[in-house]
C-alpha cells in the first residue's frame, strides 16, 4: 500500500482561498520510498509536506495516505493516522525555557501516558536515547543545555533528532539544512536517509540545495506555482530542467560573483548550499 496517494490534489491557504498554493497535484509515494521536493521559494513545498501531514485541509481532489483518507475519518482516527507522520519544520517549535533532553524526548509523547508525559518533564525518561539521537547530528554535548541557547543550526539538528525517536512510518523534513555548513548539511542528510531505510519509513525532503537533492535522493519532484513541474528518477533530471525551474530567481549569491559559463551560472542560480 502506497504512503501517499494525491489525484487532481488543490490546496487553498484560508488567507489567500483565491489563489491555490497547490494545483492538480498528482502524486503516489510508495512506502520506503526517499523524495526530494525541490523548487523556487512561493512554489508549494511547505504547504504540500503541511498536506502531507495533515496540516491542511485539500480544497479539491483526492488523498489517501496509507490506504485512508484522512478527512473522511473521524476525529480520534485521524489522531491516530497522524501519529504515523513526523513533520520536522524548517524551525521547530522548541519551547525556548525546555533542556535539550527533554525537547527530543518529546517526540515520544503521543506514545506516553499523560501520568508518564507529566514526570518527565521533571526527571527525564530516557536521557540515553535522547543522545544517542543528538549524537548523530553531532549534538550529544548539548543534552542538558536549555533551547534557547542553542545557535539556529543546533536548533534545527535539535528538531531533527526528535524525528529520530519518533515511530512515525512518514519522515517530513522541510528544508532541514538553512541553517547548517556543508560538512552538517552532508551528515544531516546521510542520517536521514540511514534511519528512514533502517525502519522502511518513506522520507520525503524539501531542499533548495539542487545539488544535494540530486546526490542524496533517487526521485526529484519539482514544484513551482503550485504545480508539480516534473516527478523523475534524478538520472533524467537535466540542468537544462533545473534552469527552466528556477528561471527569474534570484541567484542565492552576491551579485559580484563571476560566472563563468553557462553551466556554473545554473548551478549558482539554484544553489543555496554555495
Ligand atoms: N499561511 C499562508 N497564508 C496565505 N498564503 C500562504 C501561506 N503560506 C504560504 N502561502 C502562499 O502559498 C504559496 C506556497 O508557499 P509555500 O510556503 O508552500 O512555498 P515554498 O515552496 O515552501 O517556499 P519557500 O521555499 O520560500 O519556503 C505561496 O504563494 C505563499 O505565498
Amino acid at each position: 500500500m502506497p504512503t501517499y496517494q494525491l489525484q487532481n490534489l488543490t490546496v487553498r491557504h484560508l488567507r489567500a482561498p483565491s489563489a491555490p498554493a497547490l494545483q492538480t497535484i498528482n502524486l503516489t509515494i510508495e512506502q520506503g520510498e526517499q523524495l526530494a521536493l525541490i523548487g523556487p521559494s512561493g512554489a508549494g513545498k511547505t504547504t504540500l509536506l503541511a498536506t502531507l501531514s495533515l496540516s491542511h485541509k485539500p480544497a479539491e481532489g483526492s488523498f489517501h495516505a496509507f490506504g485512508a483518507d484522512p478527512w473522511a475519518l473521524g476525529e480520534a482516527a485521524r489522531h491516530r493516522l497522524r501519529a504515523q507522520l513526523f513533520l520536522a519544520p524548517q524551525t521547530p517549535p522548541l519551547p525556548p525555557r525546555q533542556r535539550v533532553v527533554t525537547a527530543v524526548l518529546a517526540a515520544r509523547l503521543p506514545q506516553w501516558s499523560v501520568w508518564r508525559a507529566l514526570v518527565s518533564l521533571f526527571k527525564p525518561d530516557d536521557p540515553q536515547a535522547a543522545w544517542q539521537a543528538l549524537s548523530r547530528f553531532n549534538l550529544g554535548d548539548k543534552l542538558y543545555s536549555r533551547v534557547d541557547r542553542l545557535s539556529g543550526g543546533e536548533r534545527q539538528r535539535c528538531g531533527l533528532a526528535r524525528l529520530l525517536l519518533s515511530p512515525a512510518k512518514a519522515l517530513l523534513v522541510d528544508e532541514p539544512l538553512s541553517a547548517l555548513d556543508p560538512a552538517l548539511s552532508e551528515l544531516t542528510l546521510a542520517t536521514l536517509r540511514e534511519e528512514a531505510a533502517a525502519r522502511n519509513a518513506t522520507l520525503i525532503c524539501s531542499l533548495h540545495q539542487v545539488e544535494l537533492a540530486l546526490a542524496h535522493f533517487p526521485r526529484i519532484v519539482a514544484l513551482r506555482n503550485g504545480r508539480v513541474e516534473f516527478d523523475l528518477p534524478r538520472e533524467q533530471v537535466t540542468p537544462q530542467m533545473i534552469a527552466a525551474l528556477y528561471q527569474g530567481e534570484q541567484p542565492a549569491v552576491a551579485d559580484d560573483t563571476p560566472h563563468e559559463d553557462d553551466a556554473m551560472a545554473v548551478k549558482l542560480g539554484v544553489g543555496a548550499c554555495l
